[in-house]
């Protein structure tokens, strides 16, 4: 579903993103982890056409997304990092907005948006302005935004930071049903547990190097996800030092 071949970025002298190769096939969860800053976001950025990538390519459903990009778009749901919505709209108009961009006729974005609602508990929510949501119902109507199209392939990027555990485990649900049925998931996320508990594959991604990827237990073999993440990542950093946060200037 997903090609992502030879695949670089470079911002001045930093290279985010260093001929990055990965292979998610139809039908996986597939997981994207790596420490702060390690280019994931960028990597998704070019996977979705949102950012062009200095070299190498992208292949969706056997699309170049940089050569065409809008039939690759037409397969792909975003979920980007930096949310940037139209936030003076109310979050039935934003469904809506996004129901009709994609093609779809006035009774489907209907019909959709109130099952969006309802599975992700923002029915009260709909007729209030998105500018007025907090942090993690913003979250939820972005995501409910990326699927209303039924894309063959959601790209989230963190989908999970600020939800609550109930509505997560309801988006994992979700997204469970949908990977069952066919759709292919790729998400980047800090949260390894969940991580482990969702995805068949993973890629640990360091200083904009692919170091491990494959199924689950390919990359963590008998260690746990986190214990490897923190292996290939360098190790934990002793807390030594800054003595002054102990001395209470009061
Ligand atoms: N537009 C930009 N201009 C300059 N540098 C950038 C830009 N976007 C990203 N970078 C740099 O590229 C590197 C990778 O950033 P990226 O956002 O892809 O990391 P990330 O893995 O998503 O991090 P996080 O887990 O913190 O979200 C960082 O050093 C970042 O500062």
């Amino acid at each position: 579903m997903l090609q992502i071949s030879t695949l670089s970025k470079q911002f001045g002298e930093m290279r985010a993103v260093d001929n990055i190769d990965l292979a998610v096939r139809t039908g996986s969860f597939y997981g994207i982890v790596g420490p702060n800053g390690a280019g994931k976001t960028t990597t998704l950025s070019m996977v979705t056409g949102l950012l062009r990538p200095d070299s190498g390519s992208v292949q969706v459903h056997g699309i170049d997304v940089w050569g065409d990009p809008g039939a690759a778009k037409r397969a792909i749901g975003v979920l980007p990092d930096r949310l940037r919505l139209f936030d003076r709209l109310t979050g039935a108009q934003l469904l809506y907005y996004s129901g009709i961009l994609r093609g779809l006729d006035n009774a489907s974005v209907r019909e959709r948006s109130a099952d969006l609602a309802a599975a992700f508990g923002l029915e009260d929510a709909l007729n209030r302005l998105v500018a007025d949501y907090s942090a993690g119902m913003t979250k939820k109507i972005a995501l409910a935004c990326a699927m209303i199209h039924s894309p063959r392939l959601l790209v989230l990027d963190e989908p999970f930071e600020a939800v609550d555990p109930v509505s997560a485990a309801n988006l994992i649900e979700i997204l469970q049903r949908y990977v069952a049925a066919g759709g292919t998931v790729v998400l980047s996320s800090h949260g390894m547990d969940l991580i482990e508990r969702v995805c068949d594959s993973v890629a640990i991604i360091v200083q904009g190097q692919v170091l491990a990827s494959g199924t689950l237990d390919e990359v963590r073999g008998k260690a746990s996800l986190e214990e490897r993440f923190v292996e290939l990542a360098g190790g934990r950093k002793a807390a030594e030092g800054m003595e002054w946060l102990h001395s209470f200037s009061d």
